[in-house]
């Protein structure tokens, strides 16, 4: 090749053609450094005849920089990236940029200077210097990463560098993982399981595309039992990749991969430092990192020999992206399980109905575990009406569920509140003159935390300290917390039953690996009486001793009507009910509902799935919604109120006439503000033979918008805000 069609990364450039200079040899999928004007950026050398550009003449061509220190991306990739770019309507180089996600593993083999505590002291010891010196206690970083630990200013450190307090170490930044064991334990599996793993085993050695739906009740030893192919891809030399959900619930099962296979595997998420993340994407791709955890983002690392997938609670929506490219993590996974030729296995208590589908019309097989591990039972699941058991006056909690937290108490045993609302009252309100706080950016009224003395939007992340007196008339002391969080219920449970040691585990109070393992040990050691959590809580963990769950509001999740509201609520309560005696002693669930007779609380309390998959099948039919139909919706949002409905106002004006394609809108979106932008929305449902991602851009492509207007396209929205 003397001449190569590259892809850039930059969304806003097609291709670009280079010349190969004299003596450089590349292959299709290498890493290039490409000239533009003054500057160099990263390209890809692509099959030109898949990515028509304009065929420069030879004599114009630019030659290539240099080559990037890498393995080039292999062909299933690439594929990988031009399908996901096609169907969620984004740009190839978006995508691809999530393949050379660590600007740091482009420069090839490294070492870095790290700095870690000598031990020693300061000659001069400062407030600042001794709170760093014990916020780094076990640390070792790079200064600027130190700083952010320490919450200091790299000065300081430097500083301490220079006292000998701080001492450099040189860190190769490739150092290998320790090697992953198959047979390091050796587990028994009960009969089911050892079924179903072995149908997975056999998926590997086959090493073919394979999807499997795992359908395991809440506790049947899901992840036992789909070690074992991980296992037997470790055996035949292959990589593996399990995706979760949650960074959250990654401590309890990295302690779990470590007792099964003696080591920790190769974690990747966004919070990892820089070092660590292109230690981790050097060793994806030369083939040295095993087995890869991660969050959706590990999905387009460049594994050289990946040999299983799995994705763990597949039904969970956090594995869509909302921002960027907005794809599912779930589905591109069986895409690319499919353009490399391996098994995917999708793991879930509570299916999504899309995955359902799918094994229903036979395209993924179906593998169930329909027991709990060693003779646990399901828990008994009962509701508790509102409008008849009304708690007391300005409490949230029925007597009956505060009864059962009280036997429990008495007997030793841990109970579990859930409640998907973090902080402790979604509104704050005015007794005298009616003002509600808001935030200034969005849609959305400020949730009161009470722990941190603060009113803070959920959705961009604005705070302000929590007022005494009324910002709109000046009235003190006149501010009332409408409705329950988290924070209010765990006050209610302390005024009521004195006795118990109350813990509330949102994300503000789970935020970090470490905060997260003291919570399970906290648990596991029974110095918690009594977990009042949100959707954080209601998955992945397995305490023994929990025997009741409440759940405190089962409308919450109703209230929206979205198109996934049942679904969603379905998954929810049926997940944190699954936490309720998953050891020896027998769970109780109660959930507190003003609408036991709605068919997904029915289906719940009766313990009958396959009522509610009917039902919502039968919905879904109806309306044309996926997976028997389509949607996407189209976002037109801009800091300009009238930009963003001016901008709408011509994209709906040019909307195409597709037969069997219905489009809804512009209307203001629900979230008619958020993060500064003024947001407007089309939906579109179309039948399933509709191309309908061809329609978008074709008819997007056509209209013009000034700068300040952002068009985000979501096929499969699972957000209806
Ligand atoms: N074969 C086995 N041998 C020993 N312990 C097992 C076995 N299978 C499962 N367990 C234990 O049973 C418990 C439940 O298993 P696990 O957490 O994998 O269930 P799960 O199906 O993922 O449940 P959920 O969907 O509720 O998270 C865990 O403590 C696990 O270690
Ligand atoms: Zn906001």
């Amino acid at each position: 090749m003397n001449r190569v069609r590259c892809l850039v990364l930059n969304a806003a450039l097609g291709p670009l053609d280079y010349k190969v200079p004299e003596g450089m040899t590349v292959e299709l999928g290498q890493v290039v450094e490409c000239p533009l004007g003054p500057r160099t950026v990263v390209g890809i050398v692509w099959e030109a005849e898949r990515l028509p550009g304009t065929d420069v003449p030879a004599e114009k061509l630019r030659g290539l920089r240099g080559l990037y220190p890498i393995p080039p991306l292999p062909a299933p990739l690439r594929r990988l990236i031009e399908w996901t770019a096609d169907y969620y309507v984004a740009s190839l180089a978006s995508v691809a940029r999530m393949a050379l996600s660590s600007g740091g593993a482009l420069k090839g083999p490294a070492s870095i200077t790290e700095y870690r505590l000598t031990g020693g002291m300061p000659e001069r010891m400062t407030p600042q210097r001794l709170a760093a010196m014990e916020a780094l206690e076990g640390e070792q970083a790079t200064i600027r990463e130190l700083a952010g630990i320490a919450g200091v200013s790299e000065g300081v450190l430097r500083g301490l560098v220079n006292q000998g307090v701080l001492e450099p170490v040189e860190v190769d930044c490739d150092r290998p993982y320790e090697e992953a064991r198959p047979d390091f334990a050796q587990i028994e599996l009960s009969d089911q399981q050892r079924e179903a793993a072995e149908t997975f085993s056999a998926a590997v050695r086959e090493k073919k595309f394979a999807p499997f739906l795992l359908d395991g009740v809440t506790g049947s030893g899901k992840t036992e039992t789909y070690f074992e192919p991980v296992a037997e891809a470790l055996r035949m030399g292959r990589q593996v990749l399990v995706l979760l959900p949650e960074i959250a619930l990654t401590e309890n099962f990295l302690h779990r991969f470590e007792e099964r296979f003696g080591v920790l595997p190769v974690l990747w998420h966004s919070s990892l430092k820089s070092t660590e993340r292109r230690r981790a994407w050097r060793a994806v791709a030369s083939g040295d990192a095993q087995v890869v955890v991660g969050a959706r983002s590990a999905l387009f690392l460049p594994f050289a020999k990946l040999g299983l997938i799995v994705v763990d609670e597949a039904h969970e929506t956090s594995f869509k992206q909302e921002d960027g490219v907005r794809y599912n993590a779930r589905d591109v996974a069986v895409m690319r399980a499919h353009f490399e030729g391996f098994p995917i296995i999708l793991a879930s208590a509570t299916p999504a109905l899309e995955s359902l589908q799918m094994a229903e019309s036979g395209i993924y097989e179906k593998v169930d575990l329909p027991s709990r591990f060693g003779g646990a039972q399901l828990p008994d699941i009962d509701t508790i009406d509102l409008t008849e058991e009304k708690p007391p006056h300005g409490m949230w909690l029925a007597q009956r569920l505060v009864d059962g937290i009280a036997e429990r108490l008495e007997r030793g045993e841990q109970s579990l509140l859930f409640l998907n609302r973090r902080g402790y009252a979604p509104l704050t309100l005015c007794r005298n003159c009616g003002f509600r706080y808001q935030c200034p950016n969005c849609s959305a009224w400020l949730v009161e935390h009470r722990f941190t003395r603060r009113l803070a939007c959920h959705h961009c992340g604005h705070e302000a300290p929590s007022p005494a007196a009324c910002q709109e008339c000046g009235e003190p002391d006149c501010l009332v917390a409408c409705g329950p969080g988290v924070e209010r219920i765990a006050d209610e449970v302390a005024e009521r039953l004195p006795e118990a040691r109350v813990f509330v585990a949102t994300s503000d109070t789970l935020n970090s690996p470490g905060r997260a393992a003291e919570f399970i040990a906290a648990v596991e050691a029974k110095e918690i009486d009594v977990i009042v959590g949100t959707q954080l809580v209601t998955k992945g963990f397995h305490f023994p001793e929990l025997t009741l769950v409440g759940v405190v509001d089962a409308d919450l999740g109703l209230e929206g009507g979205d198109l996934r509201a049942g679904e969603r609520t379905y998954q929810q309560v049926a997940q944190v009910a699954g936490r309720a005696g998953r050891g020896s002693k027998p769970g109780e669930v109660l959930i507190q509902t003003r609408h036991p007779e709605a068919s997904v609380i029915a289906a719940l309390a009766a313990g009958d799935r396959d009522a509610f998959y009917s039902a919502e099948t039968e919905m879904r039919r109806d309306a044309g919604a996926p997976p028997f139909g389509r949607w996407a919706s189209i976002i037109v949002s801009s800091e300009d109120e009238s930009e963003a409905r001016e901008a709408a106002r011509r994209i709906g004006d040019t909307r195409p006439d597709v037969p069997d394609c219905m489009i809804l809108g512009p209307a203001p979106a629900p979230m008619a503000q958020l993060r500064g932008r003024y947001r407007y929305r089309l939906l579109m449902n179309a039948r399933r033979s509709v191309q309908l991602q061809d329609v978008i851009r074709h008819w997007l492509g056509r209209v013009d918008h000034p700068p300040g207007v952002r068009v985000a396209v979501d096929v499969d929205p699972y957000s209806f805000v």
